[in-house]
């Protein structure tokens, strides 16, 4: 029997894995369980701790069996309580027989406790666990959570009514997002946002992370403001292929092949050609598009840097459109409210840490309960299996801020000068001005812009659920020498489409806009050593600026003339 240690272990997680729980638990070898009944034990005590924490400690287990520790109590009560088959162990099985003494009282005290939470049957009360409705007894969770948990439906895979009548059976529609995220955060009901088609909101804590939809790839966890770029790029079959530069973990490459795929007429072909630099990120691009089927249409250049392709090649003589989302600061990203959390019971003696095992009797191999992280009060899960798009740069912020747009400017630049390219997108989740507005600006000063003749993709322009978003760019005066007028700063403000965090929109903190041109001029200069001479930088009077290798890095660079005579190709 090592279902129970084994899962102990895994949560005691006494060598530090990183991941969510459920990869670890995935990567642990020689496990005599299956994941998935570990998972399900984890899952499900987590839900009822807020319950079972009282329940053991007023029955004193830990007092009198010093066999067992915090997590080793929840995980066998739970079972002993509300489990089908009970404790998955023989009869005379030392865990069994430790639980099994206390069954009386156990469940004399779990009965008061189902009585004291005001629920008349056990049913009632497993219906108000699996809602969430206790959570709001965890005071960490009392006030109304701001985001949501947002599913795209996958069109590639099939529709949103396919889903609504599948996956989300049984849920009830919400008129309004407000109702959602006051809704307890289990609650079967979803909101269809009506800016981006096929996506869904839903209560911060439903775990779909299970469910066949989403191991299938049809539905894909994706932030609502992580959905505008590849929504406001709007691919048409005449655009030809579609670079998406900076790829992973492959939210909008696969975003843009839904869209691409539902345009595109039989004998019609397009492609969308998926540039990642990072070695490891690649292998999570692949694997994504691979779920999502969209290996079909996505072309994956792993390992590949965009600042390194030649943009007037052969090969990218068909690239119509160009969708750019590059490391940023990660300052918008939004903390993840669907962690749950693990209440342990306290060990005798009132600090949860003086509990250890008897260390008398020979351990089982995986008994690693011993572990402080076992005697943790509360254990904070983190579920989710995603990758975050962006993982935040440590560092002086406004250092990394230089470094960042410096980057940021140079790789829009670069997509500027794709001969046939007459579409970009440019977004980041960051909430800087620096990296955002502010490279907005200084592209549409550098010469590439002016000579390719790409100009902003104006709010009536853009797709109706855009168009009507409210959120617009800000400005931030001495951030950066604009030569625009008032009109031209104004039009593009406008154009600019911001979403913050901690609102009643359900957002992250993002950034997105969008570069045209109506005719694409083929004689614009490949390198990018004229341009970078045209970088003046934000306005810092350092005498020195830091620029970004193409990793994102700060390094020293001399200080440009800010008034010197902008070169042009012609010059
Ligand atoms: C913000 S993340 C992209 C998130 C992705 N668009 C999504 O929605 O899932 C930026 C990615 O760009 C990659 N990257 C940065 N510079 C790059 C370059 N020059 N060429 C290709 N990929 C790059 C980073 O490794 C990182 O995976």
């Amino acid at each position: 029997m090592s279902l129970y240690y084994e899962a102990a272990a895994i949560l005691a997680n006494s060598d530090n894995i990183g991941g969510s729980l459920k990869s670890r638990i995935y990567k642990k070898k020689d496990l005599k369980s299956t994941p998935a009944q570990i998972f399900a034990l984890i899952a499900e005590s987590s839900k009822w701790s807020v319950v079972l924490k009282p329940v053991i400690e007023r029955c004193a287990l830990l007092v009198a069996e010093k066999k067992l520790t915090p997590i080793l109590a929840l995980l066998l009560s739970h079972d002993l309580l509300l489990a089908k088959n009970g404790v998955a162990a023989p009869a005379n099985h030392v865990l069994k027989l430790a639980i099994t003494r206390h069954k009386a009282r156990l469940s004399a005290e779990f009965t008061k406790a189902r009585i004291q939470h005001g629920h008349a049957t056990l049913d009632a009360f497993k219906q108000a666990v699996n809602n969430g409705e206790l959570d709001r007894e965890d005071g960490a969770t009392q006030k109304i959570s701001r985001h949501p948990r947002w599913v795209r439906v996958n069109t590639i895979k099939g529709t949103l009514e396919k889903q609504l009548s599948t996956t989300f059976a049984g849920f009830k529609k919400a008129d309004s997002l407000r109702d959602v995220l006051l809704a307890p955060k289990r609650a079967k009901t979803y909101y269809e946002d009506p800016n981006i088609p096929n996506l869904l909101a839903l209560p911060s804590r439903i775990d779909l992370s299970r469910s066949p939809a989403y191991t299938a790839g049809q539905i894909i966890f994706q932030d609502k403001a992580s959905c505008f770029p590849a929504y406001l790029l709007d691919p048409q079959p005449g655009d030809g292929d579609v670079i998406d530069a900076t790829a992973a973990p492959g939210n909008k490459t696969t975003h843009l092949a839904a869209i691409v795929s539902s345009k595109i007429q039989p004998g019609q072909e397009q492609r969308v050609i998926a540039f990642e630099r990072d070695k490891g990120r690649t292998i999570t691009l692949q694997k994504m598009v691979k779920l999502a089927s969209a290996d079909g249409v996505v072309q994956v250049k792993g390992s590949s840097d965009f600042l390194a392709t030649k943009p007037g090649s052969d090969e990218f003589e068909n690239v119509g459109a160009i969708l750019l989302d590059p490391s940023c600061s990660g300052t918008g990203i939004v903390g993840r409210d669907d962690a749950i959390k693990m209440h342990l019971p306290e060990a005798p003696g009132g600090k949860a840490s003086s509990q250890k095992p008897d260390k008398t009797k020979k351990r089982k191999r995986g008994d690693e309960t011993s572990d402080p992280s076992d005697a943790a009060a509360t254990l904070s899960l983190d579920f989710d299996e995603s990758t975050p798009e962006e993982t935040p740069i440590d560092g002086k912020l406004s250092e990394r801020l230089a470094a960042l747009s410096t980057f940021q400017l140079h790789i829009l630049t670069h997509a500027m000068r794709f001969t046939n390219a007459h579409k970009i997108t440019y977004s980041t989740c960051s909430i800087h001005f620096e990296e955002n507005e502010g490279v907005v600006f200084q592209a549409l000063a550098s010469s590439v812009a002016i000579e390719g003749g790409w100009r902003i993709l104006r709010r009536e322009e853009q797709v109706d659920g855009l168009k009507s978003w409210q959120r617009r760019g800000v400005w931030e005066d001495d951030k950066v020498g604009c030569e625009l007028d008032d009109s031209a700063k104004k039009e593009a403000l406008d154009a600019c489409i911001r979403c913050e965090k901690d609102t009643d929109e359900g957002t992250m903190g993002f950034f997105v806009a969008g570069f045209v041109r109506d005719d694409t001029i083929p004689q614009v200069r490949e390198t990018a050593v004229e341009d970078a001479e045209e970088w003046n930088g934000f306005s810092d009077d350092d005498g020195g600026e830091k620029a970004a290798d193409a990793n994102g890095t700060a390094v020293e660079q001399p200080r440009k003339n800010k008034n010197k005579k902008r070169k042009t190709a012609r010059d």
